[in-house]
C-alpha cells in the first residue's frame, strides 16, 4: 500500500512516536511524506520514506497529485488545529481530494491507530485492485 505521513510542526513529535509504535506494520508498505515530517521520522526509525517538498513549499499538493490519480491508499495527516498555516488552501485541497477519491484519512492519532490496525488486518486489500487495473502504478 502507498501511505503518506504529514504533520504540522507542533504535531511532529506525536507523529514520530506513532510511527515508531507501528514501525513493524509500516515497514511492509511504500511510504511517502512531506519534507520535514519524513526527515524527522527517518531520523528515529529504520523506515525508508519518499519525501516530497515541505508542506508550505508544495508538499501537500504533491501528495494530492497522487491522491487525484487514486494512487494513495492511506494518509495520516496530523494537523495543528490551533495554528493557522500559510498554505491552508493547499491543505484544504488535499483533504478535499481524499473525499473525492474516498481515501482513508486520519487527522488525529486516535483515528490513525484504528486505520493502522485495519491496515494490519488486511482491510485495505481491496485497494490492490485499484493499483492492479491502473497501468504504471506501484503496488
Ligand atoms: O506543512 C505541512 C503540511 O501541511 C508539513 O510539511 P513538513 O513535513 O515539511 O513540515
Amino acid at each position: 500500500m502507498n501511505i503518506a505521513f504529514i504533520a504540522h510542526d507542533r504535531k511532529k513529535e506525536e507523529m514520530v512516536n506513532f510511527v515508531i509504535a507501528y514501525e513493524s506494520v509500516f515497514e511492509d508498505h511504500k511510504l511517502y511524506s512531506t519534507g520535514t515530517t519524513g526527515t524527522r521520522i527517518m531520523e528515529q526509525t529504520q523506515l525508508s520514506i519518499h519525501r516530497f517538498a515541505s508542506g508550505p513549499l508544495g508538499g501537500d499538493q504533491q501528495i494530492g497529485a497522487l491522491v487525484a490519480d487514486n494512487e494513495m491508499d492511506l494518509i495520516i495527516f496530523l494537523r495543528d488545529p490551533l495554528m493557522a498555516q500559510p498554505h491552508e488552501p493547499d491543505i484544504n485541497a488535499l483533504l478535499r481530494l481524499c473525499d473525492v477519491q474516498g481515501i482513508p484519512l486520519a487527522t488525529n492519532v486516535a483515528t490513525a491507530e484504528i486505520l493502522v490496525k485495519a491496515l494490519d488486518r488486511g482491510d485495505f486489500a481491496w485497494r490492490e485492485l485499484v493499483h492492479k487495473y491502473k497501468p504504471g502504478v506501484d503496488s
